[in-house]
């Protein structure tokens, strides 16, 4: 909900950063074309900086993102912004901060910047007194494990009310993630299908094409599962399985996703597989005999009435074919057509949500083709061109975290719970397989699905 709390400063650790520079700054030009950015902006990072070098990083960044763009609404964003240089782990940098914050005392810190440097942020950030009436948004991988997660979440209770803190996982700010609750149960077509009657697996893909160029030292402290499964993938498959929602509030929306996270058995290890792209260990920065992840897929269960006995398989990789993020519910085959000269069997019909790119849906239907044959026929929807083009999900997150609306970041029963469900993978990882870039990661993949239908070739644009 839209609170009374309103930041009077955005403080950004890590501003030199990928994530800034991919997201953080083109969701702040969007904001400020848009007249909803109202306070000024402060980036702190490692190394010294001018403020006419800051507004440059900037530039490129927004101009990379954007079509085209207005000058004066970024001269407006790199007019509002400010820097300030220091090591994050000593404690002169908080003293230059608070300088710079001067009389304002509606902080937003919003941390960008390796997970393992959060609690040491919160810790100067109180040593320093500038908590008061702050609000902390912290970017995941929310700890390093559950124990992690635990320990990190005391950390910050010892200094922080739970209202000041926002966990971002910003696919829960993506369009079409927030949509499924909606598709789901305001479409009965849908509704009545979603669940083990019907369904006889769901397969989420999280395929990206691009490596960890320029990002092995965050990466190679994380992986495939801690990267991206642990967090956006469950939470996105907590919205796919719930029940739902007594009412419109955020506690009623998470009381149902961590319902299903609950049901969820711990992951087991015999159902995991791990790979790494030939090549990762030659990247600047990646140990020579690196054993992280950067794929990874795993079977997991969903025990309860809605869910019992149909396998979820998740996969995640870099260097993949393509970009692309769905889920994908395969349904139950049709009877054996009796009343064809030739039945054969007929495939089970798939329900598909596109996440990334291009956010739309798909149903795949079998229908027979001149030659008598099975065709599969896809029926899609793109959602953008049906329904408008949707906010930016780190404009819509920014927005949320500025005005005090805390009903898109994660409460910890929900992080604490993802965490539950993966840790005997942490605790015993299998070994890794290498996979060839370009390809569909480790052929021991496949044998997961075994007795499930394989995996599915993602629909891409
Ligand atoms: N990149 C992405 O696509 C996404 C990232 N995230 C999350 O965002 C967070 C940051 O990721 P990402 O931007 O990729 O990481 P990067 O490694 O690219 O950036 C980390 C930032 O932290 C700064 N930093 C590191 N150590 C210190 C220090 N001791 N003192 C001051 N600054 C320091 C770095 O400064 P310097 O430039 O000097 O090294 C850099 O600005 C992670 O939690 C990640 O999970 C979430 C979603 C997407
Ligand atoms: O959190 C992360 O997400 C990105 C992918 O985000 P998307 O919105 O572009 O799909 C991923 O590349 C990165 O490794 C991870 O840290």
């Amino acid at each position: 909900m839209a609170g009374t709390w309103e930041a009077d400063t955005l403080v950004i650790f890590g501003v030199t950063g990928d994530l800034a520079r991919k997201m953080t700054f083109p969701a702040l030009y969007k904001l400020e074309g848009r007249g909803l950015l109202n306070c000024p902006v402060v980036g702190v990072g490692r190394r010294e900086m001018s403020h006419e070098e800051l507004a440059d990083l900037v530039r490129t960044a927004v101009e990379g993102a954007e079509e085209s763009v207005d000058r004066a609404v970024l001269e407006r964003l790199t007019g509002r912004m400010a820097y300030v240089a220091g090591d994050l782990t000593v404690s002169e940098t908080y003293g230059r901060l608070a300088q710079e914050l001067g009389r304002r005392r509606r902080p937003l810190f919003y941390l960008e910047t390796p997970p393992a440097l959060f609690a040491p942020i919160v810790d100067q950030l109180a040593s320093a007194r500038l908590l008061g009436q702050a609000r902390v948004a912290l970017e995941k991988p929310f700890g390093h494990d559950l124990a992690s997660a635990r320990a990190l979440d005391r950390k910050l209770t010892a200094v922080l009310d739970e209202s000041q803190i926002l966990r971002v996982d910003h696919f829960l700010g993506k369009e079409p993630v927030i949509e499924l609750e909606y598709l789901r149960f305001a479409n009965s077509a849908l509704a009545e299908l979603w669940h083990r009657d019907s369904v006889v697996a769901i397969q989420i893909t999280m395929a990206e094409e691009f490596g960890v160029e320029g990002r092995a030292g965050f990466y190679e402290q994380v992986g495939a599962l801690r990267d991206v499964i642990q967090n956006h993938l469950l939470l996105v498959l907590a919205l796919v399985a719930m029940d739902p929602p007594v009412g419109p509030s955020a506690t009623d929306l998470w009381d149902k996703r961590i319902e299903v996270l609950r049901a969820m058995p711990e992951a087991d290890v015999h159902a995991y597989v791990r790979g790494q792209y030939i090549g990762y260990q030659q990247l600047p920065g990646v140990a020579p005999d690196s054993t992280v992840e950067t794929y990874a897929a795993l079977r997991l269960e969903i025990n309860n009435w809605r869910w019992d006995g149909v396998p979820v398989f998740i996969r995640a990789g870099k260097r993949l074919p393509v970009r692309v993020t769905e889920v994908r519910l395969i349904l139950r085959e049709p009877p054996r057509l009796g009343f064809l000269p030739d039945p054969g069997q007929v495939a089970g019909n798939q329900i598909v949500l596109r996440i990334d790119p291009e956010a739309g849906m798909r149903l795949q239907l079998s229908a027979l083709d001149e030659e008598s044959a099975w065709r599969p026929v896809p029926l899609d929807t793109i959602f953008a061109r049906e329904l408008g083009k949707p906010l930016a999900p780190y404009e819509r997150l920014l927005y949320a975290a500025l005005t005090g609306d805390d009903k898109y970041f994660a409460p910890q029963r929900a992080v604490e719970e993802c965490w539950r469900i993966i840790q005997p993978l942490l605790t015993y990882p299998p070994p890794v397989h290498p996979y060839p870039p370009g390809s569909w990661g480790p052929p021991q993949a496949d044998a997961l699905v075994a007795g499930s239908p394989p995996w599915q070739r993602p629909w891409v644009p």
